[in-house]
């Protein structure tokens, strides 16, 4: 179902940091093809062999990610082996995780952030054609592959990574931490996993994206957390209006309520053409 690479093939570079019982470090992965040697630039993400009963699961995000290609998904070259190591290897994107690229302050325009959300749904789209569940859409998930850049019309482009470890392996706590993002409807219960769950964190990722990256509910500890979602609460809405009601109607409570992805992509391309751009944008706008 997915290739196996072979561990010779691999080299490590320098550590990226880590995920849920994951460590990320930039690689190269030589391999001949046509008879011509080419070494690439690859991710490598390894399962901690302490979990080592996460492997399956692991594997799974894995075979999912390279059993369907679409340009807006994060492509996995295959998985490999070594002792005790189970190593992922995915291509490598140039600028990393969303969350910590806006985080560091790239001011980034309105129109840019609407394209984020529109190749976001895009991806979202293909696999609800496909059945497919994600189960872990959020800004740290998304990778950014060109940054862009609005002063030359040139939209950035980004790939949604794979879900990791799935939600049903996951210790309640890690449920909990990963609230706004995961649907309510999931802590009840992981057999509740469905499409409509992506929708609900397409709704949190975004609000982050329009929060310069900044985590909803950041400080709140697992029991005003719980809280949050016991009492139906809302992320604080953002100023515009319709961006805000987009967002309440992705993360509505009753899972059969939530928009269509197609609902959700025409939504945003009228955001796109409403007049906060105009009203908002940083150029200033002929009188
Ligand atoms: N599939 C992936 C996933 N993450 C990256 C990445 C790129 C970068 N420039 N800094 C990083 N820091 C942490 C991760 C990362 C690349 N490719």
């Amino acid at each position: 179902q997915f290739h196996t690479i072979k561990y010779e093939d691999l080299k490590w570079d320098e550590s990226l940091g880590q995920g849920s019982f994951t460590r990320i470090y930039k690689g190269y992965r030589t391999d001949i093809r046509d008879g011509e040697k080419h070494c690439t630039e690859v991710l490598l993400k390894e399962l901690d062999a302490c979990h080592k009963n996460c492997w399956e699961s692991f594997f799974e995000s894995a075979s999912l990610m390279s059993q369907i290609s679409h340009k807006h998904l994060l492509l996995v070259y295959g998985v490999s082996v070594h002792g005790e190591k189970n190593i992922m290897v995915q291509e490598f994107v140039k600028y990393g995780a969303l969350d910590l690229y806006l985080k560091r302050g790239k001011t980034v325009s309105v129109s840019w952030k609407l394209d984020v959300a529109k190749q976001l749904a895009s991806a979202l789209n293909f696999l609800e054609e496909k059945n497919i569940v994600h189960g872990n859409i959020c800004a740290k998930n998304l990778l950014l592959a060109r940054e862009g850049d609005s002063s030359q019309g040139i939209s950035p482009f980004i790939k949604l990574s794979d879900p990791g470890i799935s939600l049903a392996m996951l210790g309640k706590h890690v449920l909990l931490d990963r609230i706004p993002w995961v649907a309510p409807e999931v802590l009840i219960s992981s057999e509740n996993l469905t499409l409509e769950c992506d929708k609900w964190s397409f709704g949190a990722t975004v609000w982050e994206v329009f929060n310069n990256g900044n985590s909803p509910l950041k400080g709140y500890n697992l029991k005003e957390k719980r809280r949050f979602y016991e009492t139906f609460q809302r992320l604080p809405p953002s100023q515009w209006a319709e961006l805000a009601d987009l967002i309440n109607h992705c993360m509505d409570y009753q899972a059969d309520f939530r928009p269509s992805c197609r609902c959700i992509i025409r939504q945003l391309n009228s955001l796109i053409t409403s007049d906060y751009e105009i009203l908002h944008s940083t150029e200033p706008v002929a009188q």
